[in-house]
Parts: C-alpha cells; sequence; structure tokens
C-alpha cells in the first residue's frame, strides 16, 4: 500500500498553542509512516496550492512559539463550491488522503463542506478538527487551545492596571476579546476580582449590571473598581460614558485587543494541543476520519463532525454567581 499523506493547516483567529499542535501532527504523523504537507495560510493557501513539506525536524523548537508557523487567514472564496473545488485540486495534486485543520468553528464547517464536496465527486478526503481559539466557544469541547494563555495575559494586563486604578481610586474599565462569547471576560473576571462582567450571553442592564454594583463596593469601602466587558457586551467607552454621566465619577477605558491572541503559550495549552494533534493523527490512521477531536470531563474524544458542529454548549451562569458572590458585597 502507498504511503499515507497528510495534509495540516491552521485557519481563522490565530491562537497560542497551534504551533504545538502543528509539531504533535507532524511527529505523529511521522511515527505512523506518514508524509506531512503544511499548507499555508489556512484555506487560502489550499485553493492556492500555497505549501510547504514538514517534517521531524521543521517542526523543532516551536512547542514554545506563540502565532502559527503555518500562518492563518480567512477566505471568501472557500465558502463557494467553486472555491472548494480549487482547494480539492491541490489535494489531489499533492495527493492528501486527510487534512487536520486546526481553528474554530468555521474552519471545522469548512472541512466538512470540502469533504462532502469530494466525497460526491468520489475520491474522498478524511478530514479531522483540532479546535483552537481564545475563545472557547466550540460546543462539543470543555477546551480550545490557547483560551487559557489569552485569559493568563489579560490577567497580568489587568493586573497592573489594578495598581494605578487603586493609587488614583479610579474606575477601570477593560475589554477582552469575544465578539460572540463571554467565556474569556467570565474567567478573567473571577481571577482578577471584578467588580462587574458583561458579557454577550447576558444581556447588560446598566442600572442592575453596572449601577448598582458600583455603588455597593463603594458603600462596602472599596475606592477603585474595576469592570471587564467581553467585546460583543456592547462598548466599553460608550458605558465609560455612562458611568460619568449617571454615577458622576470619571472612569478609564483599556482595550487589551489582539495582545490576547499572542505570547508564549502555556503549559495548558502546551499540553493540550499535544495531546490534541496526537490523537487527531490517531484518529486518521485508524480509519475514523471526519471528526472533531474534542475534550469532555478532561478526556480527549474523537466526535463526528457533523454530530459535533450541531453541539452547543450552555453557558456557564453559575460562575457568573461564583463572581458575584465573591466580589459585590451584599446589600
Ligand atoms: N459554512 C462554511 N462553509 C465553508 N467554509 C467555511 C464556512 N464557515 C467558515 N468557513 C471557512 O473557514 C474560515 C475560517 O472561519 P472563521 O473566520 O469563522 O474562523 P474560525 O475558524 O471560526 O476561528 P475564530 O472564530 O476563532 O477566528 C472562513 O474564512 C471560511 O473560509
Ligand atoms: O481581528 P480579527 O482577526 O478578525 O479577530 C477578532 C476576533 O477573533 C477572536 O479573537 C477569536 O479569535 C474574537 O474574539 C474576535 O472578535
Ligand atoms: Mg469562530
Amino acid at each position: 500500500m502507498e504511503k499515507q499523506r497528510i495534509g495540516v493547516l491552521t485557519s481563522g483567529g490565530d491562537a497560542p498553542g497551534m504551533n504545538a499542535a502543528i509539531r504533535a501532527v507532524v511527529r505523529t504523523a511521522s511515527r505512523q509512516g506518514m508524509e506531512c504537507v503544511g499548507i499555508r495560510r489556512g484555506w487560502h493557501g489550499l485553493i492556492n496550492s500555497d505549501f510547504v513539506r514538514l517534517d521531524t525536524a521543521s517542526v523543532s523548537h516551536t512547542i514554545d512559539k506563540g502565532g502559527t508557523l503555518l500562518y492563518t487567514a480567512r477566505s471568501e472564496e472557500f465558502l463557494s463550491p467553486s472555491g472548494r473545488e480549487k482547494a480539492l485540486a491541490t489535494c489531489k495534486l499533492l495527493g492528501l488522503d486527510g487534512l487536520v485543520a486546526i481553528g474554530g468553528d468555521g474552519t471545522f464547517r469548512g472541512a466538512l463542506a470540502l469533504s462532502r464536496q469530494a466525497a460526491e465527486e468520489h475520491s474522498p478526503l478524511q478530514v479531522v478538527g483540532i479546535p483552537a481559539t481564545i475563545d472557547n466557544d466550540i460546543g462539543c469541547t470543555h477546551y480550545t487551545i490557547g483560551f487559557d494563555t489569552a485569559c493568563n495575559t489579560a490577567i497580568a494586563c489587568i493586573d497592573k492596571l489594578r495598581d494605578t486604578m487603586q493609587s488614583h481610586e479610579r474606575c477601570s474599565l477593560v475589554e477582552v476579546m469575544g465578539r460572540h462569547a463571554g467565556y474569556l471576560a467570565l474567567y478573567v473576571g473571577i481571577a482578577v476580582g471584578a467588580t462587574a462582567v458583561l458579557i454577550p450571553e447576558h444581556e447588560v442592564d446598566f442600572e442592575r449590571d453596572i449601577a448598582d454594583k458600583i455603588r455597593r463596593a463603594r458603600l462596602s469601602g472599596s475606592t477603585h473598581y474595576m469592570i471587564v466587558v467581553a467585546e460583543g457586551a456592547g462598548s466599553a467607552m460608550d458605558y465609560a460614558n455612562r458611568i460619568r454621566q449617571e454615577i458622576g465619577i470619571d472612569p478609564r477605558v483599556t482595550v487589551l485587543g489582539h495582545i490576547q491572541r499572542g505570547g508564549t503559550p502555556s503549559a495548558r495549552d502546551r499540553e493540550a494541543a499535544s495531546r490534541m494533534g496526537y490523537s487527531a493523527v490517531m484518529a486518521m490512521a485508524q480509519n475514523r476520519g471526519n471528526c472533531i477531536i474534542a475534550i469532555q470531563n478532561g478526556q480527549i474524544v474523537d466526535l463526528d463532525m457533523e454530530e459535533a458542529l450541531q453541539m452547543t454548549k450552555s453557558f456557564q451562569m453559575d460562575r457568573y454567581q461564583i463572581l458575584e458572590a465573591l466580589s459585590i458585597p451584599q446589600a
């Protein structure tokens, strides 16, 4: 039988730990006697035949690096069957039997569409997804690569901010990432002991969620207030203006932005990425392709891609209650 050859790519927003996942895929493939081709710039690269051959040595000294050595991109063209047709032509040209796609939910929807189109053309292509996004918003998995590092980065920044907010007895609003998801904001809020956390999953009521919390903190003796705002929960600047007008204090706004997507991956992200990368290739080697590698209750599982993409994650409102119980004194 011919030696199996697989492709690996990163797509969507980058996340610290993606390199550790690529490394695990390449090294496990090599152990399984498979060849590995890196596709650069996500689906855009697959369409344009943008590739690099990878071997065990080419992923040395990458486990500790943020970003992705394969670059990442978003591709409009890949959304159309004609775009995916070009991507399939690259797969045929390179002789790929399978593809490991490291990214978020959009990346997996793309992978599923590609494998369906390949099946229709009677040239099957196994696809396996590895969840990597700092948003931790993929329904089928309790954990996505990059989340822990992003939390630690945001916490380190907010700890610094707290020093100056405390000295000046100010209110600080810090915007963290999360266009559609509040996991990052909530975990960070608990870890920094925030006065309030605003998340997209919980409609913001200014009086209840901001004003009342600041007042109660003041009544209990606090003279500085830390409010963590997920970017999808509204503009931190608008909330600051309202606080100025309605409460009469003069807040400062800090937008942490893309700094949260960079940096040295944490131990948790390196470990999760290594286990997931290994499991992705093993699933393929054992003919269990078209799946997403997930972490459920600490265990690695592989789930049918179509079913996994229909799963939703119920938001952890218990954590929201814990945050309130720990940071806001009772009236
Ligand atoms: N329904 C879909 N069908 C085909 N391709 C898709 C689909 N959704 C997304 N894609 C492809 O996957 C790419 C990445 O998706 P997206 O931009 O949603 O990021 P993601 O993987 O969800 O990561 P993140 O949300 O963390 O940035 C898109 O640019 C597009 O090329
Ligand atoms: O600026 P970009 O690269 O489009 O990505 C921004 C988005 O990516 C995410 O960080 C996920 O990676 C979202 O929280 C954010 O809204
Ligand atoms: Mg996404």
